[in-house]
């Protein structure tokens, strides 16, 4: 018998089974409003001008082939940290950040909760919000830690449950580590506004939690890189120790490339080495160290002024092309269709997602019948909402909620 005949069929991803589901469709009509990856007006996959001539400049310092440091391109971290922390940040200053590369958004979380699983100092529990990325839950589970919720979705209100939030966190242990999305919350869209994350500050300092930063969305959300890291900047400029996981897949477009960053804020240089050493013990035996070709094009736009504002400004477009969707698919819905139900919160929400509302049932019959694809909990992807696309995808949502 096959040494593996025991072995199950296991379900499809969440949320990359959506893309397989609609390659499989043949229907020309079809959207595939699924995977968060960025599209241009034309419903194609956009490479960032910016990382176009970052490209060129990286192939015409013909570079080798060599392997990079277990802990990835140190111009590149030192960069990475900037754009994260702000230049100004006292943990800078210090030279007091453990950093490291890492496979994509993915990997520095990966790394972080091994981190954490092998030197955090208390019980190894993380919460994370409820609804959040899918992938955050057998990812730290896998790491060893275990994993608890807290409150963060009101449907009542489709918007933020504060007091819910607040009272969970209250009610966690104290050392608790709780995972926190910097910007561009996944799957709801909806952020904290920064007086809220200054009294989630509080609450996190007088529980002694510990704060784990995502921010794969930095820049892609408000358009500003320096906005979209205000919590991050809050909680350390509050003299919070955190945990930071950085993805350049969205706001560089370097989804396939898989750059990324983890960082820990340390007491200083002597306590970062420590840890810098220790997390090089975590990642040797995982992949020994990181690709070379995304992280040089990432540094060439971090370490050029010039390439660095035109990212910035690229970013912007792409931040500023998804507000103008939400408003258009707002506009249909609310105004043109006069669609049951309430859509504001299509426009208030923020960054690459929308929290439709949409039930499983009802995403489900939206891809049978209207050939239009999201996740089961009714997440929309707005950047795979075009001109040519949005007026079918409003008038299917129309009647599927009819
Ligand atoms: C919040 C969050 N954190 C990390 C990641 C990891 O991205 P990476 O490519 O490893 O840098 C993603 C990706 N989210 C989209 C893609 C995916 O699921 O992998 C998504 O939610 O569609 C996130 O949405």
């Amino acid at each position: 018998v096959s040494t593996w005949n025991a072995v199950p069929a296991g379900p499809p991803d969440a949320i990359l089974g959506v893309t397989e589901a609609f390659k499989a469709d043949k229907d020309p009509r079809k959207i595939n409003l699924g995977v968060g990856a960025y599209r241009d007006g034309q419903g194609k996959p956009y490479i960032l001008p910016s990382v176009k001539k970052a490209e060129e400049i990286v192939q015409a310092s013909a570079p080798d082939k060599e392997y990079l440091p277990i802990t990835g391109l140190p111009e590149f971290t030192k960069n990475a940290a900037l754009l994260a922390y702000g230049a100004d940040s006292a943990v800078i200053k210090q030279g007091a950040v453990s950093i490291t590369q890492s496979i994509s958004g993915t990997g520095a979380l990966r790394i972080g909760g091994e981190f954490l699983a092998r030197h955090y100092p208390h019980a190894k529990v993380i919460y994370v919000p409820v609804p959040t990325w899918g992938n955050h839950i057998p990812l730290f589970r896998d790491s060893g830690l275990e994993v608890r919720g807290y409150r963060y979705f009101n449907k009542e209100t489709v918007g933020l449950d504060f007091e819910g939030l607040k009272a969970d966190l209250k009610a966690a242990p104290e050392h608790a580590i709780v995972l926190l999305h910097a910007c561009a919350h996944n799957p709801t869209g909806i952020d904290p506004t920064q007086q809220q994350w200054a009294e989630i500050s509080d609450i996190v300092k007088e529980k002694k939690l510990f704060p784990f930063f995502d921010m794969a969305y930095q820049g892609f959300a408000s358009g500003s890189t320096s906005k979209d890291a205000f919590a991050v900047r809050h909680f350390v400029a509050e003299g919070h120790q955190i945990a930071l996981a950085q993805s350049f897949a969205k706001n560089m477009g370097l989804y396939g490339e898989r750059v990324g960053a983890f960082s820990l804020t340390t007491a200083d240089p002597a306590e970062k080495a420590r840890v810098d050493s220790q997390l090089k013990i975590v990642i040797r035996p995982l992949y020994s160290n990181p690709p070379l070709h995304g992280a040089r094009i990432a540094n060439a736009i971090l370490s050029n002024g010039e390439l660095y504002s035109q990212w910035e400004s690229e970013v912007k477009g792409m931040a500023d092309r998804i507000i103008s969707m939400r408003e258009k698919l707002y506009n249909y819905l609310q105004k043109d269709l006069a669609t049951p139900g309430e859509w504001g919160h299509i426009k208030s929400q923020i960054g690459m997602f929308s929290y439709t509302g949409l039930t499983t049932p009802q995403t489900k019959a939206l891809a049978e019948k209207a050939h239009v694809y999201m996740t089961a909990d009714g997440r929309i992807s707005m950047a795979g909402l075009n001109d040519s696309n949005i007026e079918h995808f409003a008038q299917s949502v129309d009647a599927a909620v009819r």
